[in-house]
């Protein structure tokens, strides 16, 4: 039953412009479906890290503040990040983890709300730590919080509405909201919007700045490779940038940090997302996994991931027994991201089985199969091996 569809696989593998791509990465013969959690190790970074260890660090070490660029890693590689995401230069710094940033983005936009405005709007859908930090958020700045699935927002939104703090893409269904027409409805309720990108950044175009968002943050070891712990990045639109006031003005956003002053005055433009210290092995880890992106459209990226999902969409309903799974993300290709989520009864007991034949994707509580698809180095060839494991491993109870 397998054949029409493994020779589909190939002819699509052998068109596929991207295919190319893979040999940039270390990969074994895993069918890695879990690059939305962690992408792949791609081969730039070993060499580089090597270097930034023991020449920058082991031999100039004081100097590469300077001679290696060290200082100025955070915005420099923000403005690889920023094409991605459709952002001009000068709007994105790297650094910290994304739950800080949502912190320093939420609280920033409810600083530059206008008067009266004291309840924020969060995503009831949100991977958690989003809604932790919003609570903190809301306590400190005096804000009242509610939770509202994202298509509830429009209506949800009134003159009190500071701010609204949104994914993306659903971690669990992997569902994409409509980014453009909800940051419009946002700005017509004259409140501010912040996007949470893990999920969408390196996998499909965002258009930050076409859509006018104001604020946004996203990670960087899902679909742009950063690594393990990886730094993640906050974008604030230029405009926005003057009434940007960090609720944590380290003195790596002081206007002249080594002037070492004791009064505060924060640097212009997105230097003022900055806190403290870089992590400077890290981000340079990042910064040669960037390169892969060299010459790579996200356009055509996009245009991949939904052949890849599309066809495991194919594939599971052509193997898998009728009931066994049930597709939780959206087939409309507007809503849909990079990854397909399927409910399952047994879920943890499948994936487990699933990983044991080297079907790598991840189990989300308390029912959900999610399979991530990285177009830099996943093929229809690994899609169709995995929709075939799923349906033998599926079979076994
Ligand atoms: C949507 C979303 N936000 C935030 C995070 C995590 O943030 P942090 O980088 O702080 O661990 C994740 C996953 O780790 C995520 O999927
Ligand atoms: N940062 C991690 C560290 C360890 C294990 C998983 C993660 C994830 O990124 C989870 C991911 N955000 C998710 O959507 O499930």
């Amino acid at each position: 039953m397998s054949e029409p569809y493994a020779g589909k696989a190939a002819a699509l593998d052998a068109a596929d412009e991207l295919a190319g791509l893979r040999a940039q990465f270390v990969l074994d013969d895993v069918v890695y479906l879990d690059g939305n959690s962690l992408g792949a190790l791609p081969r730039s970074v070993p060499g580089r890290v090597e270097d930034v260890v023991r020449r920058q660090w082991g031999s100039l070490r004081i100097r590469s503040w300077d001679e290696s660029g060290w200082w100025t890693a955070p915005e420099r590689i923000g403005d690889l990040i920023a094409p991605l995401v459709g952002a001009a230069a000068g709007q994105i710094v790297v650094g910290d983890s994304t739950s800080v940033n949502v912190f320093k983005a939420l609280v920033g936009a409810v600083r530059m709300a206008g008067e009266g405005r004291d309840e924020i709007l969060v995503d009831a859908t949100t991977f958690p730590t989003d809604g932790y930090i919003a609570e903190s958020a809301a306590r400190m700045t005096g804000c009242a919080l509610r939770a509202v699935a994202p298509g509830d927002v429009t209506s949800a939104l009134g003159p009190r509405t500071a701010a609204v703090l949104l994914n993306h893409v659903d971690y669990r269904t992997g569902r994409l909201h409509d980014l453009p027409s909800l940051t419009a409805a946002i700005h017509a309720a004259g409140a501010v919007a912040v996007w949470d990108l893990c999920h969408s950044a390196g996998a499909l175009p965002v258009g930050l700045d076409e859509h006018g968002v104001d604020l946004a943050v996203g990670c960087t070891y899902k679909y742009l490779n950063g690594g393990p712990g990886s730094p993640a990045y906050l974008y604030v639109r230029r405009d926005l940038q003057e009434r940007f006031d960090s609720p944590l003005p380290g003195w790596n956003s002081h206007e002249d940090p080594f002037g070492m002053r004791p009064s505060y005055a924060p640097a212009p433009g997105a230097l003022r997302g900055r806190v403290g210290t870089p992590d400077i092995l890290s981000m340079l880890a990042l910064e040669a996994a960037l390169e892969v992106w060299e010459g790579v459209s996200i356009e055509a990226v996009r245009a991949k991931s939904l052949a890849l999902t599309d066809f495991f969409l194919e594939c599971v309903s052509a193997y898998v027994p009728e009931g066994r799974v049930e597709p939780l993300t959206p087939l409309a290709h507007a809503e849909r991201g990079s990854q397909v989520a399927l409910r399952c009864d047994d879920a943890g007991d499948v994936m487990k089985r699933l990983i044991e034949r080297g079907v790598v994707g991840d189990f989300r509580h308390p029912d959900v199969l999610r399979f991530g698809f990285t177009p830099l180095y996943v093929g229809f060839g690994d899609v169709e091996r995995a929709a075939r494991a799923l349906a033998q491993t599926a079979a076994v109870t």
